[in-house]
């Protein structure tokens, strides 16, 4: 991870900068609002329940502030050692950060899940807590406000105290920029963090990794979504090459936990495969601005999630 550098802001009057975290059931709406919030593409989404499994930082700008976000995976009932290991991931986080914003998607109703969350939430006293319904394009008026008051009661049983209750739609991009600025509002006085521009600290293969794990998650279904695993194995500019045409060359090993799951991901004479390598080259290009060149590989890793030796190898 690259060292904070303080940027141009640095001694305004009034500056602050801090820490915040958007958690929430699984699908939520977390990453995408990450995304809109940051203004760019850093977090990897997917329709698929339980996408997010590393930490990424997303760095937004202000004239008012600098604002962290850090990415959470969904909280959940863990099944296995994977889960369990990412809900320690989660709560590690939230004492760490300077707000927590959960987010309830206005088109379901508040469930056990969402109640689970506030009541483990509430066991971290310091931390500002903040509530934003997400996805208010998927519902009218009469149901946001009902969701709305649903939210605060939430907060008065759990003995919650809520900052502030925020409606977004990130994909209408509805009060993004109203939260941004609460947000901000919430956070210490200090310089920045981060240097002007730095849209996250993330390295350049868990970005690429993400990227080629949200490719190969679009189209599979059942537990195969849970059984994908990737590594950036090797990531380096191509040498010998001309100044003005770069190349950059990415070997990646995109791991599956059976043999019947690695024909699926495969596909039919290779199609599949070539059709993920193919997204994922486009979306990492466009992230790091180098045309690139991905060499990607399907393995086996047997059960990993259960296996303590393989999670680490996988950077768990
Ligand atoms: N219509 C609509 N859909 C949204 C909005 N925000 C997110 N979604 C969709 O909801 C789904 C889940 O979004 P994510 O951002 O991946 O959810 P998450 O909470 O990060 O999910 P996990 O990583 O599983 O914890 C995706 O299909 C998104 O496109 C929104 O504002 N409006």
């Amino acid at each position: 991870m690259p060292a904070p550098a303080p940027a141009v802001f640095a001694d305004a009057e009034g500056f602050r900068s801090g820490f915040a975290c958007f958690v929430g059931r699984p699908n939520a709406g977390k990453s995408t609002l990450t995304n809109a919030i940051v203004g760019q593409k850093i977090v990897i989404t997917s329709d698929k329940p339980q996408t997010t499994r590393t930490v990424v930082r997303g760095i937004v700008h202000r004239a008012d502030g600098q604002l962290i976000l850090v990415d959470t995976p969904g909280l959940h009932k863990p099944r296995t050692l994977l889960g369990e290991r990412l809900n320690d991931l989660v709560k590690a986080t939230w004492s760490e950060v300077d707000v927590v914003a959960v987010c309830f998607p206005s088109d379901e109703k508040i469930g056990p899940g969402d109640k689970f969350i506030v009541n483990e939430l509430g066991k971290i006293r310091r931390t500002t807590k903040i509530a934003v319904a997400t996805k208010t394009d998927l519902a009218d008026p009469e149901r946001i406000a009902e969701h709305l008051l649903d939210i605060a009661e939430l907060g008065r049983e759990t003995g919650t105290e809520w900052a502030e209750i925020v409606p977004v739609s990130s994909v209408a991009g509805d009060q993004i920029d109203l939260l941004a600025q609460l947000l901000v509002g919430l956070m210490p006085e200090g310089q920045a963090l981060y240097p002007d521009g730095d849209l996250t600290d993330a390295p350049e293969e868990i970005l690429a990794a993400e990227l080629i794990r949200e490719a190969a998650l679009d189209g599979v279904r059942d537990e195969l979504p849970h059984s994908i695993a990737v590594v950036v194995e090797e990531m380096g500019l191509r040498e010998g090459r001309d100044e003005n045409k770069p190349l950059l060359d990415i070997y990646a090993n995109l791991y599956v936990e059976r043999d019947s799951q690695k024909g699926i991901m495969i596909g039919h004479k290779g199609a599949r495969l070539r059709q993920v390598g193919t997204v994922a080259r486009k979306q990492i290009e466009s992230l790091l601005g180098t045309p690139v060149y991905l060499d990607l590989k399907v393995k086996v890793a047997k059960d990993w999630q259960r296996d303590p030796r393989q999670l680490r190898k996988l950077g768990f």
